[in-house]
């Protein structure tokens, strides 16, 4: 059974922290470091293809909430089956590539799980000029607004998209649909390879319902401080008291 959005819930659970790390031990010290300030973690790519995976059943037993950004795009057959893998490891996010068939394959495989799938849009680090490099004929805004009609009709829990899209986003796709940002940086943070950036307090304020930020916490000098930092961005762009 997947959890319905529970506004409360989520609250507390906004900030998704990406463990981009090489090695899982990299990743352990990490999550020692930000301690109970943090209570959802993505492991992406190079942490997944590290050894990574396993520390996704440790996460899960240690009470927090598990967002595996794989990025799935295959052949439907293939996507659907690796989704009912994923299903079974306990995580409460799944990303696949928001191509129609891709989507729609996915569903199927998380069916009867509590796993949430989550359509990647256009990339955080793309810009107009990377669509047309690609061989897009479309520009960012109108890629996003399309692939977020086409998630809908495909039956997703919601899509990764950059804050800037957010409020279109939202009328197309209405209040329950989960929208979920990376491309965050706090005010004076460095951009990296992002392109489509915003702050913490902009993105919450334009309706994300999750932020997923990486380098801004794990590179910083302190890493918990840093964390906190934007959680307090969080808890005053909702208007309440932050909790710690
Ligand atoms: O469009 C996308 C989709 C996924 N990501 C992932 O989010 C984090 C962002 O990390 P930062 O260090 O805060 O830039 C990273 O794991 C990406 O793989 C994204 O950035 N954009």
């Amino acid at each position: 059974m997947k959890p319905g959005k529970l506004a409360e819930q989520d609250r507390g659970e906004a900030l998704i922290v990406a463990l981009d790390f090489a090695t899982p031990e990299e990743a352990r010290r990490m999550i020692a470091t930000l301690g109970e300030s943090v209570s959802f973690y993505k492991i992406g790519m190079e942490l997944a293809y590290g050894g990574g995976l396993p520390l996704a059943r440790d996460l899960i037993d240690a009470g927090k909430k598990l967002f595996l950004d794989l990025k799935l795009h295959d052949i439907p057959t293939t996507v659907e089956k690796a989704c009912a893998n994923v299903a079974r490891l306990g995580a409460a996010f799944l990303t696949v590539h928001a191509y129609p068939q891709t989507m729609a394959a996915a569903v199927r495989g998380a069916s009867s799980s509590g796993l949430r799938i989550l359509g990647v849009t256009v990339m955080t680090s793309y810009d107009d000029d990377d669509l047309t490099e690609a061989g897009y004929a479309f520009g960012v805004s109108e890629l996003v607004a399309l692939r977020a009609r086409q998630a809908r009709l495909a039956g997703v829990d919601g899509l990764i998209l950059s804050a800037r899209e957010l409020e279109a986003t939202r009328r197309e796709v209405g209040p329950d649909f989960l929208l979920v940002t990376p491309g965050i940086r706090p005010e004076g943070a460095p951009a990296g390879d992002q392109k489509r950036t915003m702050t913490p307090r902009e993105a919450i304020g334009a309706g994300a319902d999750y932020l997923v930020v990486g380098r801004p916490i794990t590179g910083a000098a302190d890493p918990r401080a840093a964390a906190e930092a934007i959680l307090a961005d969080i808890a005053a762009a909702q208007g309440r008291a932050i909790v710690i």
